[in-house]
């Protein structure tokens, strides 16, 4: 199998909690002498590594004796947070040194990676590290970010961790080796080898409930990274950790195909200076966008400028221009649909209605 790990020039490994932090609540630190061990090898064969790792908030719940792993209240995830991520650092930049790596920390909040100038920034801090041998280990600022500004899970920080990069690979370590078609605690679960494309199929076989009760995202939010990732050209893998040499995906895992259409358009649609027009919208209207959603033509508050179908439109959400994207109606017809159901478009529009304003395949997120 050649997945990127072998290939690719730039890999983002993501580490989940439940291979970090054992049941005692401190780091295993010989499974994670072994990965780093393994990153080293990669190192010397020319790849640059990026970390992401989970594991503060699990850590520093033991620490402190916090009920629920930490994750009873915001508050108590903070503080967790907090004091878990001074030895989740301490860890690996120790672990790392070990095998002659520099390790560096970075934390990020969900701003810094959808805001435009923030994610431009921490992208060529990313880069720059890189380029000085540096292994990045990143996670969520979670003592600073409050629950409508955070992620919330890794697995979709390490996807934009992994297109700010500009990373040919993402591999999500687990407890699990896969995606099955359903939880694989029911009985007859089957695992998928290969996904080319996540529909809603894929979305319904992921369960959001994580077992060991550490992590948080369960398998939904590793198929939602999935299709920030390969929807930007990246490829990911979801595999067990509990293997030797888990980087080398030698064992059995689920890839999810790098989509090699979609990143030419979408960066062109992104990277593009003039739009005909732009739509403005409320604050769930963009939360859906943000998630991977279309633009409805419920979450519409205004239009301004002229555009007609097929040109390249914005779309501003309330604090500012959030996407780019091509319009599937002309100005005229997209202003009579503002704040409308789709069941009542086709009265006011004459004909069948389009499924959105701007659909999610022709939208690139700034
Ligand atoms: N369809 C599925 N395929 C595989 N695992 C699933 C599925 N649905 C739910 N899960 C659960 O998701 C867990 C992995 O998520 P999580 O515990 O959040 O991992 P991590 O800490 O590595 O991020 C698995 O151990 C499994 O119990
Ligand atoms: N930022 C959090 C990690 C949240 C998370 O996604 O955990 P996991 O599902 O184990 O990857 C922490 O460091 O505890």
């Amino acid at each position: 199998m050649l997945f990127p790990p072998a290939s690719c020039q730039r890999l983002v490994v993501k580490v989940g909690s439940a291979l970090l932090v054992g049941a005692d609540g401190a780091v295993r630190r010989d499974w994670l002498a072994s990965l780093a061990a393994d990153i080293a090898v990669r190192h010397r064969d020319g790849q640059q590594v990026v970390v992401v790792s989970s594991g503060a908030i699990a850590l520093g719940a033991r620490r402190l004796g916090l009920a629920k792993g930490g994750r009873g209240s915001l508050e108590d995830a903070q503080a967790a947070a907090a004091t878990g991520q001074i030895a989740l650092a301490q860890a690996w930049a120790g672990l790392l040194d070990d095998q002659g790596l520099t390790a560096a920390q970075i934390l990020v909040t969900l701003g810094d990676l959808e805001e435009r100038r923030r994610y431009l920034n921490a992208s060529a801090t990313l880069g720059r590290l890189l380029g000085l041998g540096v292994v990045p280990v990143v996670n969520e600022n979670d003592s600073v970010a409050t629950e409508e500004i955070r992620f919330g899970d890794n697995d979709r920080l390490a996807a934009r961790v992994a297109v700010a990069a500009g990373a040919g690979g993402l591999v999500l370590l687990s407890d699990v080796d896969g995606l099955y078609d359903r939880n694989p605690a029911l009985p007859g679960a089957t695992h998928l080898s290969r996904v080319e494309r996540i529909d809603a199929a894929i979305e319904a076989m992921a369960d959001s409930g994580s077992a060991s009760g550490m992590g948080s995202g369960g398998m939904a939010s590793k198929v939602a990274a999935a299709r920030i990732a390969t929807g930007a050209g990246v490829a990911m893998a979801i595999a067990s950790g509990k293997v030797a040499s888990p980087l080398s995906l030698a064992a059995r895992h689920t890839l999810f195909v790098a989509d090699r259409t979609a990143p030419a358009r979408k960066a062109w649609l992104a990277g593009g200076l003039t739009a005909g027009g732009t739509i403005h919208v409320d604050a769930g209207a963009a939360a859906a966008l943000r998630s991977g959603g279309s633009l409805l033509a419920a979450g519409a508050l205004r239009i301004d400028g002229r555009f007609q179908r097929g040109d390249v439109i914005a779309v501003a959400g309330p604090d500012g221009t959030i996407a780019r994207g091509l319009a599937e109606y002309d100005a005229d017809d997209a202003a009579r649909l503002i704040g409308t159901r789709s069941d009542e478009q086709a009265a006011i529009l004459g004909y069948a209605p389009r499924a959105a304003l701007v659909h999610r395949n022709h939208l690139a997120l700034l």
